[in-house]
């Protein structure tokens, strides 16, 4: 957390107001000579919810990974307005010696909260990821969707301001991912903190974002910016709805565009 804090804050005071993540200028090259991103200027404006699409290998990790502060751009800034930031990865990285309650406890208990405060905010994490029950359960004992609502709850126990993630869902079986989305887009809707999601899938982006960021073939650089104006909380329904389909397709012709 160290590096994000140091990376961000001298920049997060020139952030435009109102805007919670912004690229500005940014190209990446790293030490290989791979040229991932170049030119990226993306504001993420509080309590939005961005899904960033793009073909494999544009840079749309390295995008997040900067915003996380694990990459450092090679020109240009990363900012970030809040030291609040969750991560979410594909793994859900679990601890298998310890029960989904102490996994969830785990940020809390890092933070040093008192007993009592980690104990009620992780329960009410589980809760709210719908584990209630699985409390003393152990990782190896949970589906692979129970095991990404556990590291979902994990995340929500510090109640970030900002959330980061990267293909949380892409490991996951068509269903279960859908559940996902529609249990991720339910806690948004409660909670709205802003969030930037990375995601192969055009139907999970426009069904969970409202805004979809399009990016190019590498080295990456931002094709399209769609907004999705559908109200959360959003129904499982809607993805049968014409307009979504409409939406979904507009993205795909333009993604295909791009290879
Ligand atoms: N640490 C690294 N060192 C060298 N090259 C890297 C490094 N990390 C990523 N790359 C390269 O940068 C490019 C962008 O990678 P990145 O993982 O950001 O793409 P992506 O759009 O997230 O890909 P995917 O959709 O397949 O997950 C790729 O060509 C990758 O090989």
């Amino acid at each position: 957390m160290g590096l994000v804090d140091t990376m961000n804050d001298v920049d997060a005071r020139h952030l435009t107001k109102g805007v919670v993540v912004s690229a500005s200028g940014v190209t990446k090259q790293f030490d290989s000579g791979t040229l991932a991103l170049a030119g990226i200027d993306l504001d993420i404006a509080e309590g939005d919810f961005v899904a960033v699409v793009g073909p494999s290998g544009c840079g749309k990790s390295t995008l997040l990974r900067m915003a996380a502060g694990l990459e450092r751009p090679t020109e240009g800034t990363v900012a970030l307005a809040t030291e609040s930031v969750g991560f979410i990865f594909q793994e859900p990285t679990l601890l298998p010696w310890r029960s989904v309650r102490a996994n969830v406890e785990l940020c809390a208990e890092l933070a040093r909260l008192p007993k009592a405060q980690r104990r009620s905010r992780a329960q009410s994490a589980i809760d709210a990821v719908g584990l209630t029950g699985f409390e003393s359960q152990l990782p190896r004992t949970l589906s692979g969707g129970m095991k990404m609502r556990c590291s979902l709850a994990r995340t929500l126990t510090s109640e970030p301001e900002v959330m980061l993630l990267d293909e949380p869902f892409g490991a996951l079986d068509e269903m279960t991912r859908l559940d996902m989305q529609t249990e991720l887009q339910r806690l948004y809707a409660q909670r709205r903190f802003t969030a930037m999601f990375i995601t192969h899938s055009v139907s999970e982006a426009v069904f969970l974002a409202n805004r979809v960021i399009v990016m190019s073939a590498r080295p990456g650089r931002i094709t399209a910016d769609i907004r999705i104006d559908f109200p959360y909380p959003r129904d499982p329904d809607l993805r049968f709805d014409a307009r979504f389909t409409e939406y979904v397709a507009e993205i795909s012709e333009t993604l295909r565009g791009q290879r």
